[in-house]
């Protein structure tokens, strides 16, 4: 694990981005194409911005979500809709990204149809942009789901869940750590003081929050970077 720590937001989402293009090069330069996860929520959207201006062959690039709330794509709490109106644009226009909701399934079987899909997808991943909520969960990985010990077994055959959570008023879907650790590197973007204290009892004893277990696995190298 590496921690960059950065004086403004600003900052460190320039950085994510550049490290995220980086991440996206070195695949383009060995391969015909790359993937790359995105976050949702309120963190990751100026890393976004900055990223859809990067100088890539943009329709070689996949783009994943890590989770998505049940919410039709035009919902503000749509991850889909932020990663069209923030990355989906610009250079970054070309990409393709693959969206999670479906208006004619139910979760559980958009689930399984997405498991089958990610498959699809060039793996590993580039890089997954993770986010961090204030109860330790990441992607929608939450404390209280019902299903967590197998969104988080870093073995788990599954790629993706669906995931029912008190914390949400909607059903998600979530890819799983199992899905997550198959990137060539992960970037935990994370803003605040009360976060920052998450993750430092994350890291200091192996305490059942889930992001404990992001830190604990060993595929893919974790990349924190923090702002206040
Ligand atoms: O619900 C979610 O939460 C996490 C963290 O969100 P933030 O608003 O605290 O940045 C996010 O990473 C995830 O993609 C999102 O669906």
């Amino acid at each position: 694990m590496t921690e960059f720590e950065f004086n403004t937001r600003e900052e460190a989402s320039v950085a994510a981005a550049a490290r995220l293009q980086a991440a996206l090069e070195r695949r383009l330069a060995s391969g015909a194409e790359a993937s790359l996860v995105i976050s949702g929520g309120t963190t990751p959207g100026r890393c976004l911005s900055e990223l859809s201006t990067a100088s890539l062959d943009w329709n070689r690039v996949h783009a994943v979500l890590s989770d998505e709330r049940w919410v039709a794509t035009d919902s503000d709490d749509s991850n889909e809709k932020l990663a069209r109106e923030l990355l989906l644009r610009n250079a970054a226009a070309a990409a393709r990204l693959h969206g999670v909701f479906r208006a004619d399934m139910s979760v559980d079987e958009r689930a399984r149809r997405l498991d089958r899909e990610l498959r699809l997808q060039p793996l590993p991943f580039a890089c997954a942009l993770l986010g961090m909520g204030t109860d330790g969960h990441f992607a929608s990985l939450f404390p209280d789901a019902d299903n967590l010990a197998s969104g988080l077994d870093p073995d788990s055959p599954l790629l993706c869940i669906p995931v029912r959570t008190k914390a949400s008023p909607h059903a998600r879907i979530s890819l799983t750590l199992s899905a997550l650790s198959r990137s060539d590197e992960i970037v935990l973007l994370i803003f605040g003081a009360e976060k920052r204290d998450v993750l430092r009892a994350a890291k200091q004893s192996a305490t059942a929050l889930p992001v404990s277990r992001l830190l604990l696995q060993k595929r893919a190298p974790v990349n924190i970077y923090w702002a206040p």
